[in-house]
Parts: C-alpha cells; sequence; structure tokens
C-alpha cells in the first residue's frame, strides 16, 4: 500500500476519544473493507448481551451468577441497593482503615506505624495489585509493598529476609475470594511463622480479603485478626482489581483509588454505545477476531513502550486466557477456544523476540501501547534537542512500520500519560474487550472449570506422598523400588517414582539409592 492510501487507512481506523486523549489505531490490521459491516449485527448482540449483564443478568450461567465487576467503579449500575451500599460502604472502610494505619491511629503489635505491606494470593487476587503496585510506584508511597503468590518456600523466604526487621511494621493482608486456595493458604502460614519468630502478636499484623463465611473468613475471625473485608461471588477473580482485592492494597500504599476507578468508569461509558465506530472495546475485540479467525490462531503479543506497564501483559494473560480458554460453547459444542497472550515491554523486547516478530513465523498480533507523555518530570538531552522518550516513541514507530512491511498486524492503543486514572482505563478497556469476545464467540467469559482439573490432580499427588511415606515408615530400613511401592500401596508406578525423588530431595532420613534405569532405582527410610 502506498504511504497516502496508508495515510488514509489509518484515518479512517483512527478511534480517538478526545475528552480523555485516549486512541485506538486499527488500520495496521489487515481487514477487508467489507469485515466491519458484515460483523455488525454480532456486534450489535454483543452490546445488548453486555448491557444485560450491566444489569444484573446470570452471564455466568454454569455458576449461576451475576458478573457486577462493573459496578465496582459505578455503583449507580447495581441491581439493587443492597449492592451498591455495600459496594460503597466496603470502599468506605478501606480507605478509612489507610487513613488510619497512615496517621498511626492503626499501630502495630509493637505500637510502631506500618512501614510495609505483605499481600498474599494467587492469580486474580494477586496479578491486579501487583500491577497496580508496581506501575504506581511512587517514593513517596507510606507503604511499600510485597508479595508471597506461589507456594515456592524459596520464594517466600526470600520476601522474608528483604523485608528483615521490617516484619515488625509489616502488615500482612491474605487475599482469596474462595478462602480456601492451597498456596495461599500455605503463604498464610508461612506469614504467620515468620511474625511469631520476630516475638511479634500475630493476629494485630493480619487482615484478610474473602467471602464470607470461607475457610479463610473463619480462620480470621478466629484467630481475631485486626480487619476483614468482603469479597462477593459476583466478581471474578480476574477482573476483582477494583474491589477489596485490588483496592486495599492501593489505599494503603498511598495510591488515588478515586482515580483509578473513574478512569475505568470513564472507558466503560465510552464502550457502551453499539456504534461500532465508537467503541473501542468492541473494535478491540473484532480485531482480535479478525486476527485469529474467531478460533485464536493468532497470538496477542502485548507491547507497551513504558517500563511502568511491565506487568500489564501478565495481566491481561489471566485476563484474556482465563475468560476466553475454553472447551465448550455456551450450546455445549466443543470449540477449544482461546488468545494466548504474551510480551513484555518495548523497546527492551526489540533487542529479543521481535527478530521474530518480524522475520519469522507470523502467528501472532501486535498490541502496542503508546504513552505519549514520557515522564511526569523534566527529561535529559542525550543528543542535542533530543531525549530518552523521543527514542521510546521512535522505536515504538519504527517496529510498527518495519513489521507493516512484512504484513504483521499492529493495533496501537494510545493514552495522554500514565497515572491511576490511565490504568483503569486500560484495565476497562479490555475488560470490555474480553467480555465482547465472549459473546462474539459464543463462550462463558466468567468461569474456569478447567483450573480445577490440576488443584484435584495436586490434591491426589499430595495424597500418594502421604501414603509412600508412611509404607518407608512400617519397613524402616528396608529399600523398595517405585513398582514395589505402587504395588503395595495401589499406586500408578511413574507418580511413585516422582514422589520418591521429591522426598529424597526435602525429607531428612529418605535413602534413595540410583539404579541402571528408574524401574531398578530404591528409596527408603533410614
Ligand atoms: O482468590 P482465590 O479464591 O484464592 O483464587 C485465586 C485464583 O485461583 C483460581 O484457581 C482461579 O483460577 C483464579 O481465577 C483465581 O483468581
Amino acid at each position: 500500500m502506498s504511504s497516502i492510501s496508508l495515510w488514509n487507512r489509518f484515518q479512517s481506523h483512527f478511534l480517538r476519544y478526545d475528552d480523555l486523549g485516549v486512541s485506538l489505531d486499527i488500520s495496521r490490521m489487515d481487514f477487508a473493507d467489507d469485515f466491519l459491516s458484515s460483523k455488525a449485527e454480532a456486534a450489535k448482540n454483543a452490546v445488548t448481551q453486555m448491557l444485560a449483564l450491566e444489569k444484573g443478568a446470570i452471564a455466568n450461567p454454569d455458576e449461576h451468577r451475576m458478573v457486577g465487576h462493573y459496578w465496582l467503579r459505578d455503583s449507580s449500575l447495581a441491581p439493587t441497593k443492597e449492592l451498591a451500599d455495600e459496594i460503597e460502604n466496603t470502599k468506605a472502610a478501606i480507605l478509612g482503615f489507610a487513613a488510619d494505619v497512615h496517621s498511626g491511629k492503626i499501630l502495630s503489635s509493637t505500637g510502631k506505624k506500618f512501614t510495609d505491606l505483605l499481600l498474599v494470593g494467587i492469580g486474580g487476587s494477586a496479578l491486579g495489585p501487583q500491577l497496580v503496585a508496581d506501575s504506581l510506584w511512587s517514593s513517596k508511597d507510606p507503604i511499600a509493598v510485597h508479595f508471597f503468590d506461589n507456594t515456592d518456600p524459596d520464594g517466600m523466604e526470600k520476601v522474608v529476609e528483604q523485608l528483615g526487621k521490617k516484619l515488625e511494621t509489616t502488615l500482612v493482608a491474605v487475599v482469596s475470594k474462595s478462602g480456601g486456595t492451597k498456596e495461599s493458604r500455605n503463604g498464610m502460614l508461612v506469614a504467620q511463622d515468620a511474625i511469631k519468630k520476630a516475638g511479634l502478636d500475630f493476629p494485630k499484623h493480619f487482615v484478610a480479603v474473602t467471602g464470607e463465611g470461607s475457610e479463610l473468613d473463619k480462620v480470621a475471625t478466629a484467630e481475631g485478626w485486626l480487619k476483614r473485608f468482603p469479597m462477593w461471588d459476583w466478581v471474578g477473580g480476574r477482573t476483582s482489581v477494583m474491589s477489596a482485592v485490588g483496592l486495599l492494597p492501593m489505599a494503603l500504599q498511598g495510591l488515588d483509588v478515586e482515580a483509578f476507578l473513574a478512569g475505568a468508569k470513564a472507558i466503560d461509558a465510552k464502550t457502551r454505545t453499539d456504534d461500532l465506530s465508537k467503541n473501542a472495546s468492541l473494535l478491540l475485540a473484532l480485531m482480535w477476531w479478525h486476527a485469529g479467525g474467531g478460533r485464536g490462531a493468532k497470538d496477542m503479543v502485548v507491547l507497551p513502550y513504558k517500563d511502568r506497564l511491565l506487568l500489564f501483559s501478565r495481566y491481561l494473560q489471566q485476563l484474556v486466557m482465563e475468560s476466553l480458554g475454553k472447551e465448550l460453547d455456551l450450546n455445549g459444542n466443543v470449540v477449544n477456544q482461546g488468545i494466548a497472550v504474551y510480551g513484555n515491554k518495548g523497546s527492551t523486547d526489540q533487542h529479543a523476540y521481535v527478530q521474530q516478530l518480524r522475520d519469522g513465523v507470523n502467528n501472532f498480533f501486535i498490541t502496542f501501547v503508546e504513552v505519549r507523555k514520557a515522564s511526569p518530570v523534566a527529561q535529559l538531552e542525550v543528543e542535542p534537542g533530543v531525549e530518552s522518550g523521543d527514542y521510546l516513541q521512535g522505536f515504538l514507530r519504527g517496529t510498527r512500520t518495519a513489521l507493516h512491511e512484512k504484513g504483521r498486524e499492529s493495533i496501537t492503543v494510545s493514552i495522554p500519560e500514565f497515572n491511576a486514572f490511565y490504568l483503569g482505563v486500560l484495565i476497562g478497556l479490555y475488560e470490555r474487550a474480553v467480555g465482547f469476545y465472549g459473546t462474539l464467540v459464543n463462550i462463558n467469559a466468567y468461569h474456569q472449570p478447567g483450573v480445577e482439573a490440576g488443584k484435584k490432580a495436586a490434591a491426589r499427588v499430595l495424597e500418594l506422598q502421604a501414603k509412600t511415606l508412611a509404607y518407608l515408615a512400617d519397613n524402616k530400613g528396608k529399600a523398595f523400588t517405585a513398582d514395589q511401592i505402587a504395588a503395595a500401596i495401589g499406586a500408578d508406578a511413574e507418580n511413585v517414582f516422582h514422589v520418591a525423588r521429591h522426598i529424597a530431595a526435602n525429607k531428612p532420613g529418605v535413602v534413595y539409592t540410583t539404579g541402571a534405569n528408574p524401574g531398578a532405582d530404591t528409596v527408603s527410610l533410614a
């Protein structure tokens, strides 16, 4: 295409919200001229479904749940006054609690002001808070935020060591919607152990964010934790960053909660229209459909040219893949839907995998995220008249062109500057795009049945470990092969082999002897 026709294409496929300073450029997606009109009916239906969802329809039919994350930033949308009040009261309780922590009205068990927050959570109960904490960090934050987001003991120990003496002034927020997630339960126990070992009265350091009556809620009540904040069944984990899950750490870090919510509310309002040409989330969803033929055939590479947005692609990975990665459609047909998401940041990635994006397998489309104001503070001139941020813009534009020359498609989302408001805009934009896309491909974007299989399998491995250890304890000093143990306890030999290697590496007294092949290895308890 000549540069004149590209310029024309750009102008016809460039949507901007002048009042927000937000724009979406889909001109470098090579859809045919009639693509958008061919999808107009389906797009209208997606908007209709979204409006019904926002009014409280059971949009998650398998779990028979409403899907209410949009109410979190505009409680007037909630279908009942009770729900609206709960949203507002929870926000007020969070802001009040954070103010009391900052002022010193609420102090640590030793009577000192809290300086640090350790958030224990995983998946949707960590990814949003991590994105918020990292992207909006400033040296003026009254509280520094740390995370346990796994059951890796070494990872947790690293954080505990980093906290060191500051454990005395660390508040621990255990965040779990279900209140039964094992990784977070383990994290809670490790955090309690560390606080107790420091000689501190641990309940005075703990708060919970969880569903009422959950296992975690019961523990927090029984142990007399400082405070409990609610999580509701109508908010999904991956869209919970604007509930207590995200707002509590955000408020404690001293960040602008109201601006964050206002940004999401503002983009929600823009993306309720069924005028396709004016609905950025709908256009995004249609571009995903175009790129992957409605089958997720192409991966979504997310490249913000902004260090602060480093975790955005990781956040989107859960939002998009857990929402869209589904075996069945709403009619029960096997469809194996989904879109793979990865990315990091530009221009850094240009020195890594962008080589393949330009020259290698063409199985992706890029989304560039541009932040027009490079820095809130004056920049250094790196060459006469040139600042570092000019390079950032140059690399973004240059890469977009270089990729397009080779038939690689891209979308560009632009925001004027980066702050809490625009983080809210970006999250809202994608939440709605995911919802629209779910309707376009006729799947339930609000459940995650596949995740359960791994959890159940993990529980079986732990049972097998207990049985193996018990068998070895009953037969102390005797060495067994995996086959022998498997036959004795009624298990699969390969599973026993892996359990035996694990206990040998971790449990004192387990003796492991390597044979000529895995079947000849033996294990015993000394
Ligand atoms: O908040 P929790 O109940 O602890 O859940 C944490 C995460 O784990 C689950 O396995 C789900 O796949 C996620 O959607 C969820 O965000």
